[in-house]
């Protein structure tokens, strides 16, 4: 019998926001409140990361259609310009070639858009088109993606919440909670005051035990990070996220070193491929690694992280990405927990973090997720029919 093959790969976008681009969100929302980034030294782009575009991209959901008709799916962050990638190079490198090449299939697309890629918009077109082949693998087989990976290592996953409100994780049964740091170096000492009160104010709201984490979105510089995380070492944090540019590798190596003695340092979050987080690993510049699956290069490239960080000794906590990451995550025993990103308005409930793009979406319930929750085929999730898509790079069926 000869191998299902792939007969056509397609590039849609949603009509609404949100979705795997949950930057993109109405006026209001908490993700947009005076977020520290590396655009906050410009006044002007300080109270919100929108001004200067970080909604813009948005959702593009990636389909692959196999021989005999059944369709995988999925999500990342792209927009139109990854559409066009994915229709106009990726799908020239996909379609025809058997399903079951995932590897064969990573690699070529990885290679050919090298001139323009490695990083980046590429890298995330070539995340859905890989997202979209595990789902479609799954599907034919009648097994979760989980299965696939070489199954469960845990029965539930818990999560950490990240949002404005860690009190309110805390009594939904979260782990910890993390939330964005709001004062960067361009709002001086008075900015580290605020900061430290604010922490200060939320460790008294959630006691002593619960994790608390402080995500600084590439806002910071090395003093300013050292600084910053010794003037909360009576906050106890478990964590301080992505405080650099992620070009700067070894500045998070020499802050690593700098940071006070129980203060993990995490990144990687806009990191891509195993070359990059090779540097992290190699360097000692983190303690986790948090790939995203939609960002990194897919399922197949997070697993080569993953397995080079566990020969480092690093844990991998992948950056958001909902389902996508759950399968992942219940594989692995250096991912020993998950994030939750809290995209309810003013994060004080749990919604689908992907909404509203998809049905059957799992997520956490008391802060844990049971793995039997993602025993569906592929990864288990569908396209919302009320959500509309359209295909701005339509081609001729092949
Ligand atoms: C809240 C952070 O600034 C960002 O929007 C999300 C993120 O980096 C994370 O979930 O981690
Ligand atoms: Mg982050």
């Amino acid at each position: 019998m000869s191998p299902l093959t792939v007969r056509a790969v397609r590039a849609y976008l949603p009509d609404a926001g949100g979705g795997a681009d949950y930057h993109d969100q109405p006026a209001g929302h908490w993700i947009d409140d005076h977020i520290a980034s590396p655009m906050a030294k410009y006044a002007e782009y300080r109270a919100s990361r929108q001004s200067f575009g970080l909604h813009l991209l948005g959702t593009v959901v990636v389909e692959v259609e196999a021989s005999d008709g059944t369709v995988g799916f999925a999500p990342t962050t792209g927009g139109e310009p990854a559409a066009w990638i994915v229709e106009n190079h990726l799908a020239k490198l996909v379609e025809g070639a058997p399903v079951t090449e995932l590897e064969r299939i990573w690699d070529r697309m990885f290679l050919s858009t090298l001139h323009y890629g490695r990083k980046g918009l590429a890298l995330n077109a070539i995340s859905g088109v890989d997202l979209a082949l595990w789902d479609l693998a799954g599907k034919l087989r009648g097994e979760p993606v989980h299965a696939l990976l070489g199954g469960a290592v845990r029965d539930e996953l818990v999560f950490y919440a990240t949002g404005p409100r860690p009190d309110v994780a805390r009594d939904l049964g979260f782990i910890g909670g993390k939330v964005p740091l709001r004062h960067g170096p361009a709002e001086g000492e008075a900015g580290i005051a605020r900061t430290v009160a604010a922490l200060a104010q939320l460790r008294d709201a959630v006691g002593p035990e619960f994790w608390l984490m402080l995500d600084c979105w590439m806002s910071l510089d090395v003093r300013h990070a050292a600084r910053l995380a010794h003037a909360l070492d009576a906050v106890g944090l478990r964590w301080l996220e992505e405080p650099l540019l992620p070009d700067d590798y070894w500045g998070h190596a020499a802050l690593r070193k700098r940071l006070p003695a129980g203060m993990l340092l995490s990144s990687g979050e806009h990191e891509a491929t195993r070359y990059g987080f090779r540097l992290l690993l190699e360097l000692g510049a983190v303690d986790i690694l948090q790939p995203d699956v939609g960002w990194c290069g897919g399922l197949t490239e997070l697993l080569k992280i993953s397995a080079l960080a566990d020969a480092h000794g690093a844990l991998v906590v992948p950056h958001g990405s909902s389902v996508y990451s759950y399968h992942f995550v219940a594989t692995r025993h250096n991912s020993p927990f998950a994030e939750f990103l809290m995209m309810h308005p003013d994060g004080t409930e749990v919604v689908p973090m992907f909404r509203p793009l998809l049905l059957d979406e799992p997520v956490p319930r008391g802060g844990r997720l049971a793995v039997s929750e993602l025993d569906r085929p592929g990864f288990g999730v569908r396209l919302d029919p009320s959500c509309e898509l359209r295909r701005p790079y339509r081609r001729p069926s092949p």
